[in-house]
């Protein structure tokens, strides 16, 4: 059996996959923090079975559906009412779209104040809390969420930083705003998050699960 040594903070898990699969696969996922890095099929891994000639097709199946599922991360995005007054809602849907992530979910709605604490939960003990309140039930904003490998992250990027004084030009809030206070945009900043505020914004059926041709051109 080969051993391996983990760098620090990454952790593995072995588990039995059966369900959709022919054969029960046990396989091992290497992970740091919440992100999956590598799953590898166990007879590959420790050269037993059909491992000798090559990866079974087990494991090449849910590589396939690793893969895939990868590709299906979600964010959640809203253009926060400065940024609809402003007309910058096709703006931000042309980067998100000419970037290459799919739109799966949108619509257009003045916040409740309820759904707005809900969503800033872990700034309600912070002094600017009440403005924050108050710009965001200011006027309808745009909720979205956007498909693709690495949704959440590069949507941060794309994003820029917090305050916009220290985002780059080339950013979202780089190039559209100033302040703080009227930073035009909101993108979640972890998977955990997104699914969290996805579930706060969208009922399951109002997002669209389809098939997109540019996928193949992309991944
Ligand atoms: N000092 C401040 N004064 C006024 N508004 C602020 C201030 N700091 C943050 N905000 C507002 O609160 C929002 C939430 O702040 P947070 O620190 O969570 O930033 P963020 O994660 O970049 O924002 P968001 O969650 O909206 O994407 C900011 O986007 C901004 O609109
Ligand atoms: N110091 C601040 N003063 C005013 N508003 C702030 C401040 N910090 C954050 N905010 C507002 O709160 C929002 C949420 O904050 P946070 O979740 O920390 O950042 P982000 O929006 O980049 O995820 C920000 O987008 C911004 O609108």
């Amino acid at each position: 059996m080969r051993s391996v040594v983990l760098p620090s903070g990454w952790v593995y898990q072995v588990f039995t996959l059966g369900g959709a699969h022919s054969n029960p696969l046990q396989v091992i996922s290497f992970q740091t923090h919440s992100t999956l890095s590598l799953v590898i099929c166990v007879d590959c891994a420790m050269g037993s079975g059909p491992s000798a000639a090559g990866p079974t097709d087990a494991c090449a199946k849910y590589r396939k559906e690793a893969i895939m599922a990868e590709q299906k991360e979600r964010t959640f995005i809203a253009i926060k009412p400065d940024g609809v007054q402003r007309g910058i809602i096709g703006e931000v849907i042309k980067r998100f779209e000419t970037k290459g992530f799919k739109l799966v979910g949108m619509k257009m709605l003045h916040a409740p104040q309820d759904l707005l604490e809900e969503h800033y939960i872990d700034l309600k003990e912070r002094p600017f809390f009440p403005t924050l309140m108050k710009y965001m039930t200011s006027g309808p904003v745009v909720a979205m969420v956007w498909e693709g490998k690495g949704a959440v992250k590069t949507g941060r990027v794309m994003l820029g930083e917090t305050n916009p004084a220290d985002s780059k030009p080339g950013t979202i809030r780089g190039d559209f705003c100033i302040d703080v206070s009227k930073n035009i945009i909101h993108g979640s900043d972890s998977v955990d998050s997104a699914n969290t505020e996805i579930a706060l914004w969208f009922k399951e059926g109002d997002l669209c699960s389809y098939s997109s041709c540019a996928a193949s051109w992309l991944y």
